[in-house]
């Protein structure tokens, strides 16, 4: 088993061929998942829905559901080629299932810094993380320009560093494209969030969540919700993503050529409440490994954020502020966002 202070890579953890896990990874009863395997598909419970960007006459409305029912949904038709989603998922997994645990290791981020670039497990810095997520990870800080260094992102596929740089310019760009619709859904101008969010600071994060002995007692991804503006997410086809809606946590189904948006804080704060970002979580199964790749969009640290709707219900807040109050506090539920709640 690897240890680097006091990180332990999950996946040499699963590769030990341990039956249980050990205790850092036990969730406490309230906060394990009920989900049972089998009834992933339940036909019970709603799907978060899938919408064709290019359905000119229905998107808009389309959207605006989504963005008030679920603030979470896959979309299809987005412009981004099929064949980079692929090539992302195979460099991403061609890190975590090609290479030595040596060479992981010499890109290993900086354990007590949180959010730093490279290969990590732990989400949050490590005193706050009172129980471990059952994933590693590989973080990229890609944009702005200025941030994106790609010496220090895997040279192991020998077109890794290209893929992620083509994957970041395209994610960019369609992140732009919905903020617009998802603003003229709401009968603003379609600049008005993109503007008030700022420059996009954009990080990839790669997750890996080794097969688990003990699926009901952990989770791959705790509960959170995104802190940015907007996060976009494709995942291979083991599926162990939910979403929180009305009391339950909802299987979103993997679509492999789709991409599944999540509304993130700022957003949340911009359109003063009438789109939320939705809790998320990742489970764990005992089977196959699952990898995901979110992209997520954020503004500047020093940007303030404010709703765009009067009477606002949100007070502003220096985005940094947001940030560090997550980080100190945890992500429990929605508690930083709804901190802003006048
Ligand atoms: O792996 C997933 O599906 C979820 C990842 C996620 O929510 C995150 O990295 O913020
Ligand atoms: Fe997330």
């Amino acid at each position: 088993m690897e240890v680097l202070g006091t990180q332990i890579r999950v996946q040499s953890l699963a590769q030990d061929g341990k039956v249980a896990v050990p205790p850092r990874y036990v969730q406490p009863a309230e906060t394990r998942p009920k989900h049972d395997v089998g009834k992933r598909n339940d036909n019970d419970l709603p799907t978060p829905p899938v919408i064709d960007l290019s359905d000119s006459n229905s998107v808009h409305e389309e959207l605006g559901r989504a963005c008030r029912e679920w603030g979470a949904f896959h979309i299809i038709s987005h412009g981004v080629p099929l064949e980079l989603l692929d090539e992302m998922r195979r460099v991403g997994r061609s890190f975590f299932e090609d290479c030595t645990m040596d060479q992981k290791l010499s890109y290993a981020c900086d354990p007590n810094s949180p959010a730093s670039e490279g290969y990590g497990s732990r989400m949050l810095a490590a005193s706050n993380d009172k129980v471990s997520d059952w994933r590693d990870y590989f973080d990229h800080h890609t944009l702005p320009l200025s941030r994106r260094n790609p010496s220090k992102w895997p040279h192991f596929s020998s077109d890794y560093r290209k893929v992620v740089a083509e994957y970041s310019d395209q994610m960019n760009a369609l992140a732009e494209k919905l903020l617009g619709l998802i603003s003229e859904s709401l009968g603003l101008p379609s600049s008005s969030i993109k503007d008030a969010v700022g420059e996009f600071y954009q990080n990839i994060t790669v997750s890996y969540y080794p097969h688990c002995p003990q699926p009901e007692l952990t989770l791959g991804l705790q509960s959170h919700s995104d802190i940015g503006a907007i996060s976009l997410l494709i995942q291979d086809d083991v599926g162990d993503l939910e979403v929180w809606k009305d009391g339950e946590w909802i299987f979103v189904n993997p679509l492999h050529d789709a991409v599944f948006v999540i509304l993130a804080d700022q957003t949340e704060v911009i359109t003063n409440g009438q789109y939320k970002s939705p809790p998320h979580r990742a489970i764990t199964n005992a089977k196959n490994p699952r990898l995901s790749v979110a992209t997520f969009h954020d503004p500047a640290k020093t940007k303030v954020i404010r709703p765009a709707f009067e009477p606002p219900k949100y007070r502003p807040v220096v985005y940094g502020d947001h940030v560090l109050s997550w980080y100190s506090k945890g992500p429990e539920g929605k508690q930083n966002v709804n901190a802003l709640l006048l």
